[in-house]
């Protein structure tokens, strides 16, 4: 969003590749609302193109980019299936490739920071930090959806704004993020996509990042996005996840995760803190192998859900094909059986009435913490049951933590709702108003019911 009040701001470190991270104490009720009401106008209905948008005439045929055979169009969807959702095809495929794109330029400002001058990146409870990275991909994604469907067509909500960007001092900062920007930008035909006839200058970066100033609310089009979700999991070398949804009259339509870290082994998940250290040691990749990292995306009203590796291995390989498998929730409805996800700090869940809650519906394994949207993504891919989270009092949700996740579980068959059992509200602007209590996803309706029960059962006396 453009107006984030950045109540405490200052530069921490310069860490490798001339990358620089910021922390800031971030106040969400500091957010101030600028800028129209989301615009709806572009088509409701593109015609369905199941190849690449107008924007592009790429290089690559759409058909490489997702194999497609005669039981199976791109993206792993049927063309019936995208006919019956409403024809965001044109959409969807542009989404995934920029989030592919934009795993990409993580990848390379998350090995630039891990391993040099770790000492200085510092967290606390109350804190929320701010890499390039947050900056590089909003400003990507933005300038290749305006490119992609005219920038009068496209209304952005997301997290990030130019504030700190345009400051005196922060010419170095803005250098890196131009920088970043372009090399991944430079690449975009390798996703099937159009780059930029010359590298972009400051003050195209700074549009592309500032136009996301959407409010969002109850009419129209817009997506929502949040450049880096979990970017203390970011820039502890960890799990974080790109997300990008698209809303159309307060539903969500489309929604992509890119998890650039997603271990292919669901047990590394919970190796928070040490994952690079573990995938080392354990998991030298080897070539043309599916190493780590994915992108996961789903349509609705397909009742499907799609997961891809990323199609340029930014660690070693370069591009390799992609094939698409479904993903589906998992079938496991016991308690005593099932993995529930939570978020690793506790300021941001209170781990004390989810452990309460999970001995009294019968949960046997410890909880996994995992940074970011990959929860959601960990439930849509079966490799866990449950997420709950339970923000302090005072804290409002913001749409884009929330957006492609619940799109993603909804599809592959979950149940996504507040603690009262109701949908998330997506109409409301940046915050998920009127959220009951917290966010309960399961992979099934009847660990849900178990769950809201005993949310019910234990809240008054809870300290909450
Ligand atoms: N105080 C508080 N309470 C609840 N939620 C908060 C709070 N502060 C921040 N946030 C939002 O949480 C996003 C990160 O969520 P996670 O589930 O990844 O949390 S954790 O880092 O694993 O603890 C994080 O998203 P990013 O800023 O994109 O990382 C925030 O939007
Ligand atoms: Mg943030
Ligand atoms: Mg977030
Ligand atoms: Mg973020």
């Amino acid at each position: 969003m453009a107006t984030a009040t950045l109540a405490t701001c200052a530069i921490i470190s310069t860490v490798g590749r001339g990358n620089f991270y910021l922390m800031k104490a971030l106040a969400p009720k500091d957010r101030a609302f600028i800028g129209g009401s989301a615009s709806s106008s572009s088509p409701a209905s593109a015609p369905l193109n199941l190849g690449f948008s107008d924007c592009n005439p790429s290089p690559i045929s759409p058909l490489t980019f997702f194999p497609a055979s005669p039981m199976a169009s791109p993206f792993g969807f049927q063309r019936s299936d995208l006919m019956e959702a409403g024809s965001y095809a044109e959409e969807l495929s542009v989404a995934v490739r920029v989030v592919q794109m934009a795993c990409s330029l993580c990848q390379g400002v998350q090995e630039g920071l891990f391993g040099r001058r770790r000492e200085q990146v510092k967290s606390k409870d109350d804190a929320s930090l701010v890499t390039v990275a947050d900056w590089g991909v909003q400003a990507t994604v933005s300038w290749v959806l305006s490119q992609c469907f005219g920038s009068e067509n496209v209304s952005i909500v997301a997290e990030e704004d130019t504030q700190t960007l345009s400051g005196k001092d922060a010419s170095g900062l803005l250098e890196s993020v131009v920088k970043t920007v372009n090399g991944c930008l430079v690449e975009a035909h390798k996703y099937g996509l159009k780059a930029p006839q010359k590298p972009l200058g400051s003050n195209e970066v700074l549009e592309a990042i500032g136009r996301c100033n959407s409010n969002g609310g109850p009419k129209g089009r817009f997506w929502v996005l949040d450049p880096v979700d979990g970017t203390l999991g970011f820039v502890r070398g960890d799990q974080y996840a790109i997300a990008l949804a698209l809303i159309e009259d307060g539903e969500v339509v489309l929604g992509i995760l890119g998890c650039p870290n997603y271990p292919m082994k669901k047990q590394w998940l919970n190796y928070h803190q040490r994952y690079y250290r573990l995938i080392s040691k354990i998991s030298p990749p080897v070539a043309g192998s599916w190493h780590k990292g994915c992108v996961m995306y789903a349509l609705r009203g397909s009742g499907k859900a799609w997961m891809q590796p990323l199609v340029y291995d930014h660690n070693k390989f370069g591009l390799h094909n992609i094939s698409p498998k479904p993903i589906k929730v998992s079938s496991v409805d016991d308690p005593a059986f099932a993995t529930f996800c939570e978020p690793v700090e506790k300021s941001n869940s209170k781990h004390s009435f989810t452990a309460g809650l999970a001995q009294s519906v019968g949960l046997r394994k410890q909880p996994l913490r995992v940074y970011s949207m990959v929860k959601y993504a960990a439930i849509a891919c079966g490799d866990a049951e449950i997420f709950m989270k339970f923000a302090k009092a005072g804290y409002k949700e913001k749409i884009w933590d929330h957006a492609a996740g619940v799109i993603l579980i909804h599809e592959a068959g979950g149940v996504v709702t507040d603690a009262g059992g109701k949908p998330l509200d997506f109409t409301k602007g940046i915050y998920l108003e009127g959220l009951d209590r917290g966010i309960v996803a399961c992979s099934g309706s009847l660990l849900h019911d178990k769950i809201i029960t005993a949310v019910d059962a234990s809240w008054d006396s809870s300290k909450l």
